[in-house]
């Protein structure tokens, strides 16, 4: 096992504040079990550089396809997969971010993320607020509507004073979200997520930097690895930036797990230099227009 680590750092502080993850950019195969023994394995390999919180990607017991979402969707919390999450949360005293799967409740399906404490209780679900559906000429269509539905919450969680947010891939386009989080004193906002080889390299990191940049705060993207024999080719490339905007980490295509060390005190200093926040004009530019234009 391959382990990156970086290390931000801003001036002197009194009072250090920071948070080691583990971000596991795990390849996704068709056999769910052998998905679950995999995720366990890694998450336990991972547990030896000490992370505080450990991240899955998007879709991990399962093939990323609306063909699969169906048959591999499980109930939460009752379900294998939460079960297994829990447990191993527990075993390695550590909050997991349980990256997606196929959630069914009802007659619905949902791509959903479960969030666990070190004692292996269930602290957040977050189903994908916006679904992926798109048609690039030539290059990727996707549509998960015609199986999947909507969230319409946000998730965060504390984790020693660090207000994380959670948001699924697609949900990483929609900037009005990012602000909310911001208003609701996110620090870190993580995102499991699938791009592909038609939008992972013009937009990736792009998105990655700008919502780092536009709400000061770290931003964490958790892929799978690249199988070149899938139908979806993920495109890998986990990533961490901080809330200067610097990539501080990321990965290539393969399996491999990325160590990051956030100094939290970044957040604050980003924010007091540059205090665009509380400068904005809302009075001019109210996005969720009530009049009918
Ligand atoms: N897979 C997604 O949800 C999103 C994606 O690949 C993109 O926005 O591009």
């Amino acid at each position: 096992m391959w382990f990156a680590r970086t290390k931000s750092f801003i001036g002197f502080v009194n009072l250090r504040r920071g948070l080691r993850v583990a971000l596991i950019q795990m390849l996704v195969g068709d056999d769910k079990s052998e998905n679950l023994k995999k995720a366990v394995k890694l998450i336990t390999e991972a547990k030896k550089e000490n992370p505080r919180l450990v991240a899955l990607p998007e879709c991990f017991n399962s093939p990323y396809g609306t063909k699969f979402f169906p048959k591999y969707a499980e109930p939460i919390p009752d379900g294998e997969t939460c079960n297994v999450l829990s447990e191993t949360a527990k075993n390695n005293n550590l909050y997991l971010v349980g990256g997606s799967i196929p959630e069914k409740c009802g007659d619905k399906f949902y791509n959903t993320c479960t969030v666990w404490s070190p004692e292996g209780k269930l602290i957040g679900v977050h189903r994908k607020m916006h679904l992926f559906d798109i048609d690039v000429k030539g290059g990727v269509r996707f549509c998960e509507s015609d199986v999947l539905s909507a969230g319409n919450k946000l998730t965060t969680f504390d984790v020693d004073g660090c207000k994380i947010g959670i948001g699924i891939c697609y949900d990483v386009r929609f900037s009005e979200m990012t602000k909310l989080y911001r208003k609701q004193g996110v620090e870190l906002l993580m995102y499991p997520a699938a791009f592909n080889p038609t939008t992972g390299p013009p937009h990736w990191e792009l998105l990655m930097r700008a919502r780092a940049v536009d709400e000061q705060m770290f931003v964490a993207g958790i892929s799978p690895a690249q199988d070149p024999a899938a139908d979806y080719k993920a495109y890998g490339h986990t990533i961490v930036v901080s809330p200067w905007g610097t990539v501080m980490h990321q990965a290539d295509y393969a399996e491999t797990t990325v160590v990051a060390d956030l100094d939290l005190n970044e957040v604050a200093n980003v924010r007091q230099q540059i205090p665009s926040f509380s400068q904005r004009r809302t009075e001019l530019y109210d996005t969720i227009s009530k009049s009918s234009l």
